[in-house]
């Protein structure tokens, strides 16, 4: 799979983005609507736990499936083997890449937050697949984000690794990612601009017509 085409409009959800809509329907319209890759990512208030997270995460992963779409576990690496997801994304403070990379195998995806050239370097070295970098711009989805940080540590890294995969997350619309993209990340990571919106597919169909518009022009 090409890593950097699965980055342009990465999906990441859990219930408890979804405000009133049912979460797997928001998954299902996103799909329609055309991202590329999604992120299983139950944590925070409200957030499923035991065996209603892991049923969670197979009616998901069963949706992406029937859609060839790439289905990513967010932090919980003992979740994503045991349902044999396709991959997993960690934080800094989530376990070390070197570590997942061990547990899950070469032939899955990993992908590492990353908020300076430093935090590029090591997790590159790790064996990271992609870094997703930001927040681009204020974000009240994640609570306890880093400062917003523009789009320069994404333009320092891509300046050091030219053709290493990047996304881009944090607080991103259809009307605002250019920059992030005209910076040098391969993709946009949405939570909010689907996940809120009052008809996910035709908002994911805007970012994704964007993005083709976006991707020509850089
Ligand atoms: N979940 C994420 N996905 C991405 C992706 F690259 F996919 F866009 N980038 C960054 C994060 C943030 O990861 P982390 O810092 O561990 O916080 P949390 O576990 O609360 O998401
Ligand atoms: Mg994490």
């Amino acid at each position: 799979m090409n890593i950097k085409e699965a980055l342009r409009i990465y999906f990441i959800m859990g219930s408890n983005n979804c405000g009133s809509h049912e979460p797997l329907d928001v998954l299902q319209q996103a799909i329609d609507g055309g991202i590329t890759m999604f992120q299983f990512r139950e944590k925070g208030d409200d957030a499923l736990t035991g065996e209603a997270k892991k049923q969670f995460a197979r009616d998901c992963f069963r949706l992406c499936k029937q859609a060839n779409v790439p289905f990513i576990v967010n932090d919980d690496v003992d979740l994503a083997i045991e349902i044999g997801a396709d991959g997993v994304h960690v934080g800094q403070d989530d376990l070390d890449a070197g570590v997942v990379r061990q547990k899950l195998g070469s032939d899955k995806i990993i992908g590492v937050s990353s908020h300076t050239l430093q935090e590029s370097k090591a997790a590159i070295e790790a064996g990271a697949d992609y870094i997703g970098m930001g927040p681009i711009y204020a974000t009240t989805t994640k609570l306890d984000t880093n400062p917003v940080a523009g789009t320069k540590a994404i333009q320092e890294t891509r300046q050091h690794f030219a053709q290493f995969p990047i996304v881009a997350i944090g607080g991103l619309q259809a009307d605002n990612f250019a920059p992030a993209i005209e910076a040098g990340a391969d993709g946009i990571s949405i939570i909010s601009a689907i996940a809120s919106a009052p008809n996910p597919k035709e908002a994911t169909e805007k970012l994704a017509s964007t993005m083709k518009e976006v991707i020509n022009d850089a």
